[in-house]
């Protein structure tokens, strides 16, 4: 699976994103370790905080269907600079994905901008920190 591929499935589940507030599609495609790909779009809802991301969606599939390694991800929007990933989507991919995995960015005419893990959310918060809590310990 090429960057390019990826990338590709990502516009690909842009087209099913539900947008009927801010209208701005997003699409996301993740890759398992297992050479599996589950594709995300943005959900809206009337009450807009409870909004999913694209990147998140994808993540979730992914998971739900008893997915939890990670190489990669593809995120598409039709932005004039590639969109980087929210706060919230990152927090959400540093549960699951190793600091070398990498995160490729894309605009719909191919700019595109990768990065790792590490280099996304930098000194993240990690599963490894609660469980490390000492009176979780005793
Ligand atoms: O990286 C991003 C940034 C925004 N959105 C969505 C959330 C909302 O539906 C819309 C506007 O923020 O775009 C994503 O899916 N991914
Ligand atoms: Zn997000």
């Amino acid at each position: 699976m090429t960057k390019e591929e990826l990338i590709n499935l990502a516009k690909e589940a842009r087209e099913r994103a539900y947008i009927p507030y801010s209208k701005f599609g997003v699409g996301a495609a993740v890759l398992t370790k297992a050479g599996n790909v589950y594709q995300g779009c943005n959900i809206e809802n009337a009450a807009y905080p409870v909004t999913c991301c694209a990147e998140r969606t994808a993540i979730f599939q992914a998971v739900a269907n008893g997915e939890r390694d990670f190489s990669e991800i593809a995120v598409v929007a039709n932005t004039e600079r590639p969109v980087p990933p929210c706060g919230s989507c990152r927090q959400v991919m540093a549960e699951f994905f190793p600091q070398d995995a990498v995160i490729h960015i894309s605009n719909m005419s191919g700019v595109s901008k990768t990065v790792t893990m590490e280099e996304l959310l930098p000194f993240s918060f990690q599963p490894e920190d609660l469980f490390s809590d000492e009176k979780a310990s005793q």
